[in-house]
């Protein structure tokens, strides 16, 4: 038997390692459960990215505005963008009575982790770093100069990962349909904890 435990999931990773690849999939196979709480950016929308759908882009006045506010969970700026959880975003989730999945960075993680929320933290790491540079290549969304700082910065969420207590699984992401196999046996089922 499964369960599904209703804390909030948490997941990070560097830039290009398969979060937002898992999440589609999670979302696919059951739209009813879960709910993605939708960040606040700055940066440029990508090719395909709807606003409000996928983050909701603002610039950087109103970003500033809204943290002044006291408008949010946690905000950070990685690579050059702010980025930010909103307590709005969270509780339009919580309201429908979905499971609220958030995809943010370690900064966010740390901030995050001193709040009320209760999540779970799953980190999804590249089989390597040099796969991991493959894959921003492949993506073909960023520049080599953004390439460039998502990778400087990806170092450093390697450190963070390090630490006793920066996650409660860690999930591999080399072969996708494995990864996506250990995401939902977490998810489901907080036995095969790793
Ligand atoms: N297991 C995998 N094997 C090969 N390619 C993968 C795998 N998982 C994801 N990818 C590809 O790697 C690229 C990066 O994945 P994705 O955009 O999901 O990363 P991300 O962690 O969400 O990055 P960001 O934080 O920048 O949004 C995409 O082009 C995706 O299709």
């Amino acid at each position: 038997m499964t369960s599904l435990i209703k804390r909030p999931i948490v997941l990070f990773g560097p830039s290009g390692s398969g979060k937002s690849t898992l999440i589609k999939k999670l979302f696919e196979e059951y739209p009813d459960s879960f709910g993605f709480s939708v960040s606040h950016t700055t940066r440029s929308p990508r090719s395909g990215e709807i606003d409000g759908v996928d983050y909701h882009f603002v610039t950087k006045d109103q970003f500033l505005a809204g943290v002044a506010n006291g408008e949010f969970i946690e905000n950070a700026e990685f690579s050059g963008n702010y980025y930010g959880t909103s307590i709005k975003a969270v509780e339009n989730v919580k309201n429908k009575g979905k499971v609220c999945i958030l995809d943010i960075e370690t900064e966010g993680v740390k901030q995050v982790k001193n709040t009320n929320l209760d999540a779970r933290y799953i980190f999804i790491s590249p089989p390597s770093f040099e796969e991991l540079r493959k894959r921003l290549l492949g993506r073909q969304t960023e520049t080599e100069e953004s390439i460039k700082k998502r990778l400087d910065t990806a170092a450093k969420e390697f450190e963070y990962a390090k630490q006793p207590g920066a996650y409660d699984i860690k999930i591999v992401n080399d072969d996708l349909e494995k990864a996506y196999k250990n995401l939902k046996s977490f998810i489901f089922n907080q036995e095969n904890k790793e």
